[in-house]
């Protein structure tokens, strides 16, 4: 063998080996990953996404995958003539807009589900609304009535535990319903967040379309690669983040302080970045940590 073939073998296996102390570390652990719809822009990007999901469940984690699809909602909510319209991140969803989310969230989630049967693994795409999952009350932004947007007040993860425990990869898709059975739009951030808690799990993995979190989104020197949730909260309270990241970055605090161990927020658009952050010593993006670990 060459000396250049050689030195790629060994590149090759070093990976794999730098790899080992994290697939024995997580064996066995619940992974939360939130696939937001910023980061599903083709469908090789999703191919990637849904590949590195699938590896980590073939290594023995046990993925649980919660996944929005904003921006299609916003096209075919467009189609039929509507305006998309938000408040503090929060579609305001009217009864036709409901149905278009559901309808559009379902596709999405049913073309994940077959992504991962494709690379020979066993999928089930839910809503919030399978087996009781997600419970929730009418949700208001600031005071103002946005329609049919759900604010989770319970979650019943047993069809999670039992889709887990015969080997199945959950795709889960942010829908819910109330006390009295209406559909309910909930913010797929929120949705990955309470799951996250009610399971337990080990990481909470946003993966969106910017490369983690900014001090001040206008100058790239300012990025954020570890922050503890007491940091975080200062941020938020300091008026710095906006758009989307906020509801995101609150999830992350409140999951940190309720037992998820690591949270992180990834580039989705970056190929197998999850993969790196998962299994090398450097990781990418922003991890929030908790207070009493050093930053
Ligand atoms: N301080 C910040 N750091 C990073 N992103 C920010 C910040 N403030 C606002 N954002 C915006 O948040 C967006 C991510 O949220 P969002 O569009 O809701 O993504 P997703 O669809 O993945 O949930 C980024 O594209 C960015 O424009
Ligand atoms: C209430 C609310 O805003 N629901 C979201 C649900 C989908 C979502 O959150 O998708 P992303 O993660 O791609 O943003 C919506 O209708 O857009």
């Amino acid at each position: 063998m060459e000396q250049k073939e050689m030195d790629q073998v060994m590149q090759k296996a070093s990976v794999l080996i730098e790899a080992l102390p994290y697939i024995q570390k997580f064996n066995r652990k619940i992974i939360v990953v939130k696939y937001g719809g910023s980061a599903m822009s083709n469908e090789e990007l999703q191919r990637n996404v849904i590949k590195d999901v699938t590896l980590l469940k073939l290594v023995g984690f046990k993925p649980i995958i919660v996944h929005g699809g904003g921006k299609a909602i916003s096209k075919w909510v467009g189609k039929v003539g509507k305006e998309a319209r938000f408040v503090n991140g929060l579609r305001v969803t009217d009864e036709e807009t409901m149905e278009i989310a559901e309808m559009v969230l379902g596709r999405v989630n049913k073309n994940l589900v077959t992504m991962v049967e494709e690379l020979g693994v066993k999928a089930v795409g839910i809503s919030g609304k399978d087996g009781g999952l997600l419970k929730v009350d009418k949700k208001y932004a600031d005071g103002q009535d946005i329609g049919f947007v759900g604010d989770i007040k319970e979650v019943d993860p047993k069809v999670l535990y039992d889709l887990l425990e015969k080997d199945f990869l959950p795709i889960v898709a942010p829908v819910g319903l109330d006390d009295d059975f209406n559909t309910y739009n909930i913010n797929a951030d929120d949705a990955a967040c309470a799951i996250a808690k009610a399971v337990g799990a080990d990481k909470l993995v946003f993966l969106t379309d910017i490369e983690g979190l900014y001090k001040d989104i206008n100058d790239k020197s300012s990025f954020i690669s570890r922050l503890t949730a007491g940091q975080a909260e200062e941020l938020i309270n300091g008026g710095i983040i906006g758009g989307g990241m906020l509801p995101k970055l609150n999830n992350c605090t409140s999951a940190i302080r309720n037992g998820v161990n690591r949270v992180h927020i990834l580039d989705g658009r970056v190929p197998h970045c999850l993969l790196l952050e998962i299994f090398t010593n450097e990781g990418v993006g922003t991890a929030i940590i908790s207070d009493d670990e050093e930053v």
